[in-house]
């Protein structure tokens, strides 16, 4: 960089088009500057910033460069290179010093008639400096002497020293700009622009020192401030030890609560609240669970105070189970099940109520089976359950579905009362839903209803006319007579029984059937019970979920909505549900996924767990000593009506104070699949008397947890029943079944004398096992094994798929299909 030496000193070079230009900016006024900026410095113009005449200029021009034209000539960058060096070299000065005194005073000395003229002083302005600046080129010598008496206060203060410095710092810049003196050019714009060209920098360098010291006093502060927080932490920690010490702990307990967990929620270890157990009585170790009631005392008595931890499951968040308001509920449809012995007429009712109430021009009536239907009676619409029969009725019962209203009792007149329309008369009893009865068959000659109106009475049906309240109607299937009749009796008992539901909140109900459609996918008939279920809406039932993608009704129409009541096919379930699951309609999908994992999940644990039972002689006692039961109901099955009548009447005799035995079903034959059943729905024991279970009735029994109690001799059966009631009941034997061969041939060999050819269907045959001989469910005979022989050899046991020879001890009256059943009798630990 080239730096000149002007008459003002060494002065800030700018690059003016490529030229770098020296000029002293004290001496050159500011518009003209400006000019020089614009590059329209004219002859005159600097013959007159220089107090020069024009012709001095050009002269300068025409030895040094071109000869100018006139005085009003613009200079070229060059010419005026040329002038500049010209006069620089011509004005040499001894001491630069000297200069920088002379103009670090000048501007004060200056500013002062600037600010007191700001506007028009535009000329005094000007004029005041051109004195000076004329003389220096003039008069150098003479000013230089002058000078050092002018400049000498300000030397001695030592204020000539910061001029000199200042050219090298970017300070000089700002004062140049503010020793100005004035002029009729925007200097504010001006000031602008300088300032943008050292706002950037400027900016930095302040952020960065803010950032700076911002640092240095965060610093500062957070090493005072973390000692202070640190003892107010140390303080408040302190206090808030007193406060706890001081304030009992509040523990949440379950209902049910480990000995461990407790002593952890309580802050105790758990040798202190097994200490306090015992010394309550409880003698409990750290991983036995005690009861609420227990956990709180326990936990008073150590200091704590109590709270019930209720736990919300997922059903409970996910299923509205609020009570509804009576003002929300409006009147619905009956559920209608028909129920009867075989070939009574049950599917000919049902079939002829669908028909005959179709509505003209349904579909062309054509109707198909969905599992429930609805009818028009009179303005009222009743629904009916299209699967007759008490056994699907109260496999749904058992599976906890509740959905029936009414049930209608098929009886055919010319039959009378059979086995199915007493299972089916106690099946409708234990739901305690009204029975109307519905004598069939009136057309046919050999009709006789009073006959069955007799039989009825029997099992507590009495007609209204013999001053019952029974209703029973006279119907025909077959012609139709009297079933208008029987409907309006329908309508009529529905509205005595004032059933209601609430249309407007979420669907809930049953499922009745379902299926797998190998083009729809799962296929579900729904009874609506309440709500009202909506195209669209999410399901969950048992452990399926889904979408209800479309809904159709018995006529195959397609719907959006239906209300309580209502059955309606739908499809979108992700998987096949189980009839008789409730169904509900949930606004959270993701959630009721979950619910039906956890499901699935608790199902499993049942099926591997042991199986729980509902009620049995054994824990008799202590449910009727909870309070838990008020009435024990039992299920007699003998070998012939008398016995079971006898059964029934001496059980119900055992009677005391605090419960009270009922016999809600009493028949003659096998106990079967049914009879276990209506024990799982009703909570009731099963009592035979010489007959024993089918192989389903086992089964559903061993799952369900059924009691089933077998009995040869009448006392036997009540003395048990009168000790289980009274907590007396000690069992000291326990039947262990080992197996049961079939009775394939009967052989009569002389001095050996009847002998059973068997084949071992089940477990084993132990030669020293007691045996039962059973004939059509029914027991024939209770004894011991005579004899046990594989062909000719005598042997201890057979297994199962293997023939055997057995005798039984004194007894001969063996017949071919007769099942032997082997068993031990265990004694049990008391
Ligand atoms: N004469 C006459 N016959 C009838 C009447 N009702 C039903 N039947 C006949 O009785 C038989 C049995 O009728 P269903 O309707 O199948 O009887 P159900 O009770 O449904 O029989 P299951 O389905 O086997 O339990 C059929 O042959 C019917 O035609 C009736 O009122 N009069």
């Amino acid at each position: 960089m080239r730096t000149y030496q002007t008459t003002t000193g060494l002065v800030p070079i700018r690059k003016h088009s490529g030229v770098r230009c020296v000029f002293s900016l004290v001496q050159v006024p500011q518009w003209r500057w400006l000019y020089l900026l614009n590059n329209k410095y004219r002859v005159h113009e600097v013959a007159k910033d220089f107090g020069k005449n024009s012709k001095e200029i050009a002269d300068i021009l025409t030895d040094y460069a071109t000869a100018p034209k006139n005085h009003m000539q613009v200079l070229e960058d060059g010419e005026l290179s040329v002038i500049f060096d010209y006069l620089t070299q011509h004005n040499q000065v001894e001491s630069v010093e000297s200069i920088y005194a002379d103009v670090y005073h000048e501007p004060k000395a200056a500013a002062k008639p600037a600010q007191a003229a700001p506007q028009g002083g535009q000329k005094s302005a000007q004029s005041a400096p051109r004195p000076q600046n004329n003389q220096k080129p003039q008069n150098t010598g003479s000013q230089q002497q002058a000078r050092p008496a002018q400049q000498q206060p300000a030397q001695k203060s030592g204020q000539t020293q910061q001029p000199a410095a200042r050219p090298a710092s970017r300070v000089p810049e700002k004062k140049i700009v503010d020793t100005r003196k004035g002029g009729d050019v925007n200097l504010d714009k001006y000031d602008e622009r300088l300032e943008d060209l050292a706002a950037g920098k400027t900016k930095q360098m302040q952020a960065g020192k803010q950032k700076f010291q911002g640092r240095n006093q965060r610093k500062g502060g957070f090493q005072g401030g973390n000692k202070r927080r640190q003892e107010e932490q140390e303080k408040m920690r302190r206090l808030q030890l007193e406060i706890a010490k001081k304030t009992p702990l509040t523990v949440k307990i379950p209902d049910e609560i480990g000995v461990g967990e407790l002593a952890s929620r309580m802050k105790k270890t758990g040798a202190e609240v097994v200490k306090t157990l015992m010394k309550n009585g409880v003698m409990a170790s750290l991983s036995d669970v005690i009861d609420f009631d227990t956990a709180a005392i326990i936990a008073e008595e150590m200091g704590c105070k109590v709270e019930k931890e209720v736990i919300v499951t997922i059903e409970e968040r996910l299923i509205d189970t609020a009570e509804d308001k009576e003002e929300d509920l409006l009147p619905r449809a009956p559920v209608v099940v028909v129920m009867g012995h075989v070939d009574h007429g049950k599917t000919s009712l049902l079939d002829y109520i669908r028909n005959a109430n179709v509505a003209s021009g349904e579909a062309g009536g054509i109707t198909q089976h969905i599992g429930a239907y609805q009818v028009q009676v009179n303005g009222q619409t009743i629904t009916f359950l299209d699967t007759p029969g008490h056994e699907a009725f109260t496999a749904m019962r058992a599976r906890g579905a509740m959905v029936t209203d009414i049930a209608i009792l098929v009886v055919a007149a010319d039959d009378g009362i059979m086995p199915q329309t007493v299972e089916s008369i106690n099946h409708a009893k234990a739901a305690k839903i009204p029975i109307i009865v519905a004598i069939n068959k009136m057309d046919k000659p050999e009709a006789n209803p009073d006959r069955i109106k007799q039989q009825l009475t029997e099992y507590e049906l009495v007609p209204e006319e013999w001053g019952g309240d029974t209703i029973i109607c006279p119907i025909s299937a077959k012609t139709g007579e009297g079933i208008d009749n029987l409907l309006e009796m329908v309508n009529l008992t529905a509205e005595m029984q004032e059933l209601k539901a609430n249309p407007n909140r979420s669907a809930h109900g049953a499922v009745i059937e379902a299926r797998l459609d190998k083009g729809r996918g799962p296929v579900a008939t729904l009874l609506v019970q309440n709500g009202t279920l909506k195209q669209g809406d999410v399901i969950i039932a048992g452990t399926a979920v889904g979408r209800v993608r479309a809904m159709t009704n018995a006529r195959g129409q397609k719907l959006t909505e239906a209300g309580p009541s209502v059955p309606v096919e739908i499809i979108g379930m992700g998987e096949v549900p189980g009839a008789g699951d409730d169904f509900h309609a949930v606004a959270d999908e993701r959630m009721a996924r979950e619910l039906v994992e956890q499901r699935k999940h608790e199902q499993k644990m049942a099926a591997s767990g042991p199986v729980g039972h509902k009620v049995s002689l054994e824990d008799l006692f202590s449910q009727i000593k909870q309070g838990e039961m008020k009435e024990l109901p039992i299920i007699v099955k003998a070998d012939v009506q008398g016995s079971a009548e006898a059964v029934k009447a001496s059980l119900e005799k055992i009677s005391n104070d605090e419960v009270r035995v009922r016999v809600i079903h009493c028949a003659v034959g096998a106990i079967n699949e049914s009879d276990v059943m209506l024990a799982t729905t009703s909570g009731a024991i099963i009592v035979g008397f010489n007959v024993r279970p089918d192989a389903n009735a086992k089964d559903t029994a061993g799952r369900n947890g059924v009691d089933m109690r077998m009995y040869r001799v009448i006392y036997d059966a009540i003395d048990e029943i009168e000790a289980a009631m009274k907590g007396m009941l000690a069992p000291k034997f326990k039947e262990v079944a080992l197996g049961q061969a079939e009775v394939r041939e009967v052989y009569k060999i002389t001095g050996a004398g009847i002998v059973a050819g068997c084949y071992v269907t089940e477990g084993k045959v132990e030669r020293k096992a007691q045996i039962r001989l059973v004939r059509d469910g029914i027991v024939v005979h209770e004894g011991a094994i005579a004899s046990l022989k594989r062909f000719k050899d005598d042997a201890k046991e057979v297994a199962q798929g293997y023939e055997c020879g057995i005798t039984i001890e004194k007894y001969q009256d063996i017949k071919q299909g007769d099942i032997i059943e082997c068993f031990l009798m265990e004694q049990i630990e008391v």
